[in-house]
């Protein structure tokens, strides 16, 4: 499927693109459904058959032709089979098309958001995609299972019933469709009206708003509760219910009127039917023809309702869906990165050459760095809170396009390396790691799919926490964070370290993690991390000097430029900011000795 093809489709045509190849089921559902709508009618039509042929005998019974009356017969009793069938067969093929459907959007979304630059991913569309995720796509499901083939066959019925009605007496069968008709301009006027589009996309800006509140209220509930700011919090929360339910009154309010005056005249056949035949009646002489075409056309004509207002509400819920089905391609049009070329290095030394980048206009983050780490080396990025550390090290991930410069890995511009590629070579731990609700073998087996149990354990050997892995409930195969089994924070950074000796990567980041700095902790990762070093370049983004002081190279980074760059001697002696960093650090740990001296005493 070509992008730009998709791009022009929308609602329901662009459903059935999103359902790839599971088109057809669903084709085959919707036509199954219109099937099942023929068969319904076709009693009404047998009965007017029966009607007509018992009244063109009337008062001589003998002429009456039984084996018409016969067919007649088993004819409604073929279309009612059918239409058991059909519906039966068309509502289980929504229901699965409608799962696989479900699988195949969230499937195509994630794999797209793994592609998406991690700017896109702040806070604000955070709860916009969870909306989309679980919502919108629910919505669609809903839909699909249980309104597409009832649309299919609600606009069937009438059709059917009109083209035979017009043959019949075309006089009778346009008044049966005027007052549906007049019903219709209401209620498409109602649906094309002025700011309904705006109004519509108001309502799913705002329940968007409201889930993005509920995200953020639980994730931080842990702060809301220190500092006691439950009801403030809440408030907003309150904000934005209030905003919802005003943008839906609001839609309501502009529907009243046209939906009151669309059921006034749905369903007012008889009023006009009743005097159109008398009138045509008085002015025939074939009773016997004409009377049983009156009978259908008034069992048949206010029988129109129900299906018309089915498709009517079905138009107003596939109205819904355009709205979610735009919110689902605005996630799949972001860009992607993607690479340029597909080069492969084969050696592993680091170089940014004058590399600029910032997040927003109003601040550089990232000013004209160059530096050169080689293969193999141990690099130090330092530097005061915000000045750019982690930036700096998920540049070379490509977590965001630097716009100016380039950086090189082996001698290859990382744009020109298959992203997949570039993602295998590089390894980062990150501050906070993330542990997935998993059990703690699959947890560190995202290192390498592959890998045997062996290899596991030894990683987790590897990286200090092997121990504490056997002391699980379960070992190995405990889920994380089920029954009151949870891994401090020390631990986690442990497994993720883990993760990364199975992927055993050419080149690695740590984004060294204050938070754990007790001493036990401390030393079993340094001890990890010291291993895992070995003949691989080396990012340490470091918040204790001590971790980096034997490093090759150390880049002291102050608010997005290189302030400094040497080693720890060479920093010493040329660089004011590094010298303070470490005067700053030794008070550090000149205070906490005395502390503890004090704490002996
Ligand atoms: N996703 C983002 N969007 C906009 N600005 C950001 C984003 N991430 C970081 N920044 C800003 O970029 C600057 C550098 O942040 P960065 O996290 O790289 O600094 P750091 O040196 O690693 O800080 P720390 O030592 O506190 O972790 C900061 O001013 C920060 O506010």
């Amino acid at each position: 499927m070509s992008r730009k093809k998709l791009k022009k489709k929308e609602g329901i045509a662009r459903l059935f693109e999103l359902a790839g190849a599971k088109k057809r089921k669903l084709s085959l559902a919707c036509a199954l459904a219109v099937l099942s709508s023929g068969a319904r009618i076709t009693a009404f039509f047998t009965i007017y058959g029966v009607v007509k042929e018992l009244l063109r005998s009337y008062g001589n019974p003998s002429q009456i032709n039984f084996n018409r009356i016969i067919a007649y017969a088993l004819i409604t009793l073929a279309g009612v089979i059918l239409y058991g069938v059909t519906s039966y067969l068309s509502s289980a093929i929504a229901h699965t098309s409608a799962y696989d459907l479900l699988y195949e959007i969230r499937m195509t979304m994630m794999n797209k958001m793994s592609r998406i630059s991690s700017g896109y991913f702040t806070g604000t569309t955070q709860g916009a995609i969870k909306k989309i995720m679980s919502d919108d796509v629910e919505e669609i499901e809903g839909f699909v299972a249980h309104n597409l083939c009832d649309l299919s066959a609600a606009v069937a019925t009438p059709l059917f019933t009109l083209v035979y009605l017009f043959a019949l007496d075309w006089r009778l069968a346009l008044v049966t469709l005027l007052p549906i008709l007049i019903s219709v301009i209401l209620l498409g006027s109602c649906l094309k009206q002025k700011g309904k589009a705006e109004l519509q996309k108001e309502m799913h800006d705002s329940m968007e708003k409201m889930t993005g509140t509920i995200v953020e209220y639980i994730h931080g509930m842990p702060v809301v509760k220190v500092f006691n700011r439950s009801l403030s919090a809440f408030k907003r929360y309150e904000d934005d219910l209030n905003s919802f339910v005003d943008v839906v009154d609001r839609t309501a309010k502009a529907n009243a009127i046209p939906m009151a005056s669309y059921y006034a005249f749905f369903g007012t056949q008889l009023l006009f039917l009743l005097p159109a035949s008398i009138l045509l009646m008085s002015k025939t002489t074939n009773y016997v023809y004409f009377l049983p075409v009156v009978l259908l056309f008034f069992l048949v004509g206010p029988g129109l309702k129900e299906p018309m207002e089915s498709m009517m509400n079905m138009m107003i819920m596939s109205n819904r869906i355009v709205e979610s089905v735009k919110r689902i391609d605005e996630v799949l049009d972001q860009p992607e990165i993607k690479s340029d070329g597909n080069q492969i290095p084969s050696s592993y030394d680091v170089a940014f050459e004058h590399v600029e980048f910032s997040y927003t206009e109003s601040a550089q983050t990232i000013d004209d760095i160059s530096f050169y780490a080689e293969q193999g080396s141990i690099n130090g990025i330092v530097g005061p809170s915000g000045g750019g550390k982690s930036t700096l090290a998920q540049l070379l991930l490509r977590f965001y396009d630097i716009q100016k410069g380039c950086i090189k890995i082996g001698g290859i511009e990382i744009r020109q390396i298959p992203i997949d590629h570039l993602m295998n070579i590089i390894s980062y731990v990150f501050q906070d790691s993330v542990i997935f609700h998993d059990t703690v073998e699959n947890n560190i087996r995202m290192g390498n799919t592959e890998a045997s149990f062996e290899s596991i354990q030894e990683a987790a050997k590897n990286a200090r926490i092997d121990d504490v892995i056997r002391r699980l409930p379960k070992g190995y195969q405990t889920v994380v964070g089920e029954k009151n089994t949870y891994l401090s924070g020390g631990e986690k950074q442990r497994l993720a370290i883990a993760r990364v000796f199975l992927k055993d990567s050419p080149i690695v980041i740590l984004d060294e993690a204050t938070a754990y700095a007790d001493a036990e902790n401390e030393a079993k990762i340094q001890e990890a991390f010291a291993k895992l070093s070995k003949n691989k370049t080396v990012f340490i983004i470091a918040h204790r000097l001590r971790t980096i002081e034997n490093a090759e190279h150390i880049l002291v980074l102050e608010q997005g430029k290189l302030n400094g760059f040497g080693t720890h001697k060479q920093l010493l002696n040329s660089c004011v900011l590094y010298q303070n960093m470490v005067a700053a650090n030794e008070r550090r740990d000149a205070w906490t000795i005395r502390r503890k001296e004090q704490e002996a005493i």
